[in-house]
C-alpha cells in the first residue's frame, strides 16, 4: 500500500477534508474573557443596583470596573466588567428612576476559557477535518492545521484522435477522461490538475512524465499493444518500477500502476473508456485515498442478479443498478467501449469466478 504523503501545516480555511497529521490543539481561550450570557444588566453587590452606563459586544476597551451597588446595561457576549456578581436578564429586572431591581439567580456570566483554554485537545491526529471542526479551531485561535496534504493528480491524455473540446471530426474521439477523473480524484482527496492531451509519439510521452508536476500521473490510452502504444517502453525508460501489470479482468486488462525512481506514481488506464473507468476505480482511487492518508469505506456487497457472458479464469466487473432492498441487477448490454449501460448503473459489481446468479459480489460506487 501507498505511504501516506509527508504531513505540512496548511490554513486553516483550507484544512477541510484532509487528516490530522497531529493534535489540533487550542490556542486562544474561548471565551477569551468573563462575558454576559444574556442581554440585560451587570450587577455588583446587593440591589437595588445605580445604573451607570451600557457595555456592547465589541467594544474593545476594558470595562472600568463596577463598583458595589452598581450596574451596567450589557449585551449577550460583551465583556463583563471586573466586580460583576451576575447578569439579571431583562426579563428578570426592572428599571426605575436611575436603579435597576430584581432578584439575581443564575449568574448569567461565561467564565474566561469555560469551553476552552490554550493547550486544550480539540481533536486527535487521525481524525478529519471536518467543517465543524474548522469552526471550533477558528473558535480557538488555530491559524493552521498540521494535516496530510492532498495529492496532485495530472491526467495525460494520448491518443491523437482525441479531442479535449467541440464535437469529434471524422476519425476523432471527444475526450471522456477529463471530467471522470476530476471527480473521481476530488471524491477521494486529492487535487485535479487541468488535463494535457498528448500526442502519439514517444518522445512527447517521456517529455509529458518526466515535467509532470504531480504526486500522481494518470495516463489514458497508450497501454496496449498497438503501433502508437507507447507506455510500457517509456515508463521502461524512465526506470519505473511495475507494481500492477495487467489484471486478470473484463474491460480493464491492460490496465497498470508504476513508480518513477523520484517517488512518483503513475496509472495507466486503458483507452476503451468503460475500461478505463474500471481502472480508475480499481487502481487510481485506493492510490489515492491512501496518499491523503484517508481510510477505505469499508466494502460493500451484495446478492447480484442477472445474466452475464463469461470468460473463465477472469473476474468481470459488471454495471448494475441498485434498488429498493433488492438485489442489484446487472444492466446488460455493457461493453469495454461504450458508456451507455454504465451512465445507467447505480455501482459496479466485481463478478468473480466462483458467482452464481444470486450470489453476493463487491460493489464499487460509480462516480
Ligand atoms: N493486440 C491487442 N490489442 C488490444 C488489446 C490486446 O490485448 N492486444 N487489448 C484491447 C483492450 S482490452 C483495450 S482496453 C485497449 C486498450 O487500448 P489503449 O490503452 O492502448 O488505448 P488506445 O488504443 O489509445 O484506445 C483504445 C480505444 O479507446 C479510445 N480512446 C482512447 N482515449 C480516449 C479518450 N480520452 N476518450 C475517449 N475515448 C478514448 C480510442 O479512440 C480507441 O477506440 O486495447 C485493445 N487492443
Ligand atoms: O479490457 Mo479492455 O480493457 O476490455 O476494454
Amino acid at each position: 500500500a501507498a505511504h501516506p504523503l509527508a504531513p505540512r501545516p496548511v490554513p486553516i480555511l483550507e484544512a477541510a477534508g484532509l487528516i490530522l497529521a497531529a493534535p489540533l490543539v487550542a490556542q486562544s481561550a474561548a471565551p477569551a474573557a468573563d462575558s454576559a450570557a444574556m442581554d440585560g444588566y451587570a450587577v455588583a453587590g446587593p440591589g437595588p443596583w445605580r445604573l451607570t452606563g451600557r457595555r456592547l459586544a465589541g467594544e474593545r476597551a476594558p470595562a472600568p470596573a463596577l463598583a458595589a451597588g452598581r450596574a451596567v446595561e450589557i449585551a449577550t457576549g460583551a465583556t463583563v466588567p471586573a466586580g460583576t456578581d451576575a447578569v439579571l436578564p431583562y426579563e428578570d429586572s426592572a428599571v426605575d428612576g436611575g436603579f435597576v431591581t430584581g432578584t439575581p439567580g443564575r449568574p448569567h456570566i461565561r467564565r474566561a476559557g469555560d469551553h476552552g483554554r490554550p493547550g486544550d485537545l480539540l481533536l486527535p491526529a487521525g481524525r478529519p477535518v471536518t467543517p465543524v471542526a474548522v469552526a471550533a479551531a477558528l473558535q480557538f485561535g488555530v491559524a493552521e492545521a498540521p494535516v496530510v496534504p492532498r495529492p496532485r493528480v495530472a491526467l495525460l491524455i494520448t491518443g491523437d484522435e482525441v479531442v479535449l473540446t467541440g464535437s469529434p471530426g471524422p476519425g476523432q474521439v471527444r475526450d471522456v477522461f477529463a471530467p471522470l477523473v476530476d471527480a473521481l480524484v476530488v471524491r477521494c482527496g486529492g487535487a485535479p490538475a487541468a488535463a494535457r492531451l498528448v500526442p502519439d509519439d514517444r518522445d512527447a510521452l517521456r517529455t509529458a512524465l518526466r515535467t509532470a508536476g504531480a504526486h500522481v500521473v494518470v495516463v489514458s490510452g497508450a497501454s496496449s499493444a498497438g503501433a502508437a502504444d507507447h507506455l510500457h517502453a517509456v515508463l521502461d525508460r524512465l526506470g519505473a518500477v511495475w507494481l500492477v501489470d495487467g489484471v486478470a479482468c473484463r474491460p480493464g486488462h491492460p490496465q497498470g500502476l508504476a513508480a518513477l525512481p523520484d517517488g512518483r506514481w503513475v496509472v495507466s488506464l486503458p483507452g476503451n473508456p468503460g475500461a478505463g473507468l474500471v481502472a480508475a476505480l480499481t487502481l487510481l482511487e485506493p492510490l489515492v485515498t491512501a496518499l491523503p492518508a484517508r481510510r477505505e469505506p469499508p466494502p460493500h456487497t451484495a446478492p447480484v442478479t442477472g445474466a452475464l457472458r463469461r470468460r473463465p479464469g477472469c473476474t468481470h466487473i459488471v454495471p448494475v443498478t441498485v434498488a429498493g432492498g433488492g438485489p442489484a441487477r446487472i444492466v446488460p448490454g455493457a461493453g469495454s467501449a461504450g458508456l451507455r449501460a454504465v451512465a445507467a448503473a447505480d455501482a459496479l459489481a466485481v463478478i468473480d469466478d466462483t458467482w452464481q446468479p444470486g450470489a453476493p459480489a463487491r460493489l464499487l460506487t460509480l462516480p
